[in-house]
């Protein structure tokens, strides 16, 4: 099978690319696996170029096909926060329970019909010597007043999926890859990843 390098250190996401592209027939590598992979500053505006810039980077620096994750949390009720500043929206140190506490405190006085949020995932597929390909997913939902359950990271407590009555963080793996803006987004690669050039 062949091997697939995504652009990330954050476990959670590796996890559930690990199924989904074995769908595509790719093993995976993320930067768990190589130590020695250049820090990307996140500075872009938006997801998309955050996306991009961690992807290129990372696709020189080993000349090899790379996908890199941007992704967050975008609150109406927040003006869209914390969206690209998602991973320390508490502070820098990237603490998923301190983010996600911060969100609640800001809605305390939010009613439930006004708590409308959706997860956005940005991906880029960088192949060295190609234009690179960026595509987007999104899931919706709202947000909790409490975090409930335990699976996946990040947000997943506080995500209510109306559809399902649960919280992202009350479904296994495979119910949150049926559904989640990671999946979405990575069916918009799904010709490019099917091709010869990559295989
Ligand atoms: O499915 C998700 N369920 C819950 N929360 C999520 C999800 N997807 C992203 N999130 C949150 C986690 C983090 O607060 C931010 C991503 O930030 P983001 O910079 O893309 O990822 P990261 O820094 O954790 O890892 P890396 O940049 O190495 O890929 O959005
Ligand atoms: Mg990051």
């Amino acid at each position: 099978m062949n091997e697939i390098l995504i652009a990330t250190k954050n476990q959670g996401k590796v996890r559930e690319f690990e199924d989904l592209f074995g769908q595509f027939g790719y093993r995976i590598k993320s930067l768990l696996d190589i130590k020695n992979a250049v820090d990307v500053v996140e500075d872009g505006a938006t997801f998309q170029e955050n996306a991009l810039k961690k992807a290129e980077t990372i696709a020189n620096q080993f000349q090899i096909p790379t996908i890199a994750d941007d992704s967050g949390l975008i609150v109406d009720a927040l003006n869209g926060r914390p969206g690209v500043y998602s991973a320390r929206y508490a502070g820098e140190g990237k603490n998923d329970l301190a983010n996600l506490k911060k969100v609640l405190e800001e809605l305390k006085d939010v009613p439930q019909i006004e708590r409308a949020a959706r997860f956005h995932c940005s991906l880029a597929l960088a192949i060295p010597g190609k234009q690179t390909v960026v595509v987007d997913g999104t899931c919706e939902g709202f947000i909790t007043k409490e975090p409930i359950g335990d699976q996946g990271f990040g947000y997943d407590p506080i995500m209510l999926i109306p559809s399902l009555g649960k919280t992202m963080a009350q479904l296994t793996k495979q119910e949150k890859n049926a559904i989640s803006h990671r999946s979405v987004a990575l069916k918009g690669l799904a010709e490019l990843l099917s091709n010869a050039v990559l295989k």
